[in-house]
């Protein structure tokens, strides 16, 4: 028989698991999942933007406008944070993340200390955004190299029954 032509590529596998843990999400409105890949193409950290542990979902409102402190923002833990506190290597270097949006400037810093090389993102919805422009600064400066998925596969089925 021969092998399967219409299987994923590992971008698409990885993109495909940091999608999928997007879908853990609780945000109304924009939900990110990340995943962090070493250069065996071994998964070492998956993570999705949520409240921290220990923080009610229920008490903290998903507002994106209003009084600062009435709003997620402040309470967040970005997805790509998440992956990194995650992972179970205690050393990133040379690491791919895979993350559905670009990372902001404060991921951006998370992703340059923890010594991950490249960025492989979805979508730039916040191109325009300062702290966007700021993440891409400091990715140029330090050598993280990032690149938008064209992905072939539009989507993937997954049938859990
Ligand atoms: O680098 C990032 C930037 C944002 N997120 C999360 C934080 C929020 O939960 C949403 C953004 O919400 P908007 O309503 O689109 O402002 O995305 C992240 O995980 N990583
Ligand atoms: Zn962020």
């Amino acid at each position: 028989m021969p092998k399967r032509k219409d299987y994923l590529s590992w971008d698409e596998y990885f993109m495909g698991v940091a999608v999928l843990s997007s879908l853990r999400s609780k945000d109304p409105n924009t939900q990110v999942g990340a995943c962090i890949v070493n250069t065996d193409h071994k998964i070492v950290g998956v993570g999705y933007n949520g409240f921290p542990i220990g923080v009610d979902d229920d008490e903290i409102p998903w507002e994106r406008e209003g009084e600062w402190l009435e709003t997620k923002y402040p309470y967040v833990c970005h997805a790509e944070l998440n992956a990194i506190l995650n992972a179970i290597s205690s050393s990133l270097k040379g690491c791919t993340l895979y993350v559905g949006l670009f990372p902001c400037n404060e991921c951006a810093k998370a992703i340059i200390q923890s010594g991950i090389k490249e960025v492989v993102f979805l979508s730039d919805k916040y191109s325009e955004a300062d702290n966007t422009k700021a993440s891409k600064l400091m990715f140029d400066k330090t050598g993280v190299a990032y690149r938008q998925l064209i992905p072939q596969h539009g989507s993937i089925l997954l049938k859990l029954s």
